[in-house]
């Protein structure tokens, strides 16, 4: 049993209209049916595009919204079917992390009182004394002064700021830390450090993570195994190697290639090519493959109608989509449509991954 197993989660948000808001017309499919699995002291990575239903998918983890089908099993416990009062214990030990540090913490409380709030809710330390002593310890791990206690999150830089969020989440003693686009809001030069840090608590505490991010060359060291979310449903998983070396879903291939080259001209050409047209409304996702109104390898009937599994190769490698395993195997090709000759060998120079279009 893994420590954090999600299974068939799905979180529909009812569009109300009305002059009360009391008609349901309609659905938000932020997410359709996502299972996965972390084992302990791991970290699974969950990327996709804005809107693709991560941070849904993060705050059902900790039953921050309401779950309208599957399960969140904790060590064993379904949290989805947990009445409130027991749900508060769960809470301490699934912690969450957020993108904008400055925007997550009250601007009006100190750095002592941010941290021992969370600590005197869960009854972590008999007094306050005891609680600045904890307080100091998980400081000093996150590579800040014992001097901090006193200030203010505005007298802090970006990355000190999250280093105090991850602090917040240390002091109530998690298994599982959900860290929502840790690093985002945050200079290029900074990103590295926080991801180290993370990962050596990790190492030292024995923590288990989610971390999610929209952008893959992020989640890519930190990441064990990582699932790829399109439209509320993983279209991949692998282990974070395979994944980043030899992604197998036309999608993952489309993000891989979204990784910055320092060619300005080759960049523009990528994003033309490889993922053309805009990301469909979850309130109204395509029928079939809900990658079809984009994909390269689109073969009208089947992909506009049936809806592929998430499948394993036997390797532990998942995807889904009706045609990677044939077009792999040769028995189908399949061209880009717009995927221009001369382009591609641009491409196929420069990309880490060639695109199989
Ligand atoms: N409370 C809500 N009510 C209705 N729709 C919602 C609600 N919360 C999120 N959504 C919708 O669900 C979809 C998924 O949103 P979500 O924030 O989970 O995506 P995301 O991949 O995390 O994107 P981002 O990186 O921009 O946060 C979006 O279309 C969003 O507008």
């Amino acid at each position: 049993m893994s420590l954090l197993e999600v299974d068939g989660v799905k979180v529909h948000f009812p569009v109300k209209k009305g002059i009360l808001f009391d008609r349901t017309v309609g659905h938000v499919y932020a997410v359709d049916g996502v299972s996965f699995q972390v084992e302990a002291g791991q970290t699974y990575g969950l990327v996709g595009e804005s809107g693709c239903g991560k941070t849904t998918l993060g705050r059902a983890v900790l039953r921050l919204v309401d779950i309208t089908e599957g399960s969140v099993v904790l060590d064993g416990t379904d949290l989805a079917k947990l009445p409130e009062e027991e749900m508060r214990t769960f809470r301490r030990r699934l912690q969450m992390v957020f993108q904008d540090p400055l925007g997550s913490l009250n601007p009006r409380q100190n750095i002592e009182s941010i941290l021992s709030e969370g600590m005197a809710a869960h009854g972590i330390g008999s007094n306050q004394d005891e609680r600045r002593e904890k307080i100091k310890t998980i400081l000093a791990k996150v590579g800040l002064p014992a001097n901090s206690l006193a200030r203010y999150p505005h007298e802090f830089s970006g990355g000190q700021r999250q280093r105090i969020g991850i602090a917040r989440a240390l002091v109530l003693e998690p298994d599982v830390i959900i860290c929502d686009e840790p690093v985002s809001a945050l200079d290029v030069s900074i990103q590295a450090q926080v991801i180290n840090l993370l990962e050596e608590l990790q190492e030292s505490l024995g923590l288990t993570y989610v971390v999610i991010a929209h952008d893959l060359a992020v989640v890519r060291h930190i990441s064990d195994v990582i699932g790829v979310m399109y439209l509320g449903a993983l279209v991949e998983e692998a282990a974070s190697d395979k994944l980043y070396e030899a992604p197998r879903h036309p999608y993952t291939k489309a993000l891989m290639s979204a990784v910055p080259v320092p060619d300005p001209e080759v960049e523009d050409l990528r994003a033309r090519i490889l993922l053309t047209g805009d990301l469909p409304s979850p309130a109204n996702p395509p029928a079939g493959c809900r990658f079809h109104t984009r994909c390269p390898w689109k073969q009208e009937t089947r992909c506009a109608t049936e809806r592929p599994e998430l499948t394993d190769d036997g390797t532990g490698h998942k995807v889904a989509c009706h045609w990677t395993a044939e077009i792999e195997a040769g028995t189908v090709s399949r061209t880009g449509g717009e995927v221009v000759g001369a382009v591609r060998e641009e491409l196929d120079d420069r990309l880490p991954v060639e695109p199989t279009l």
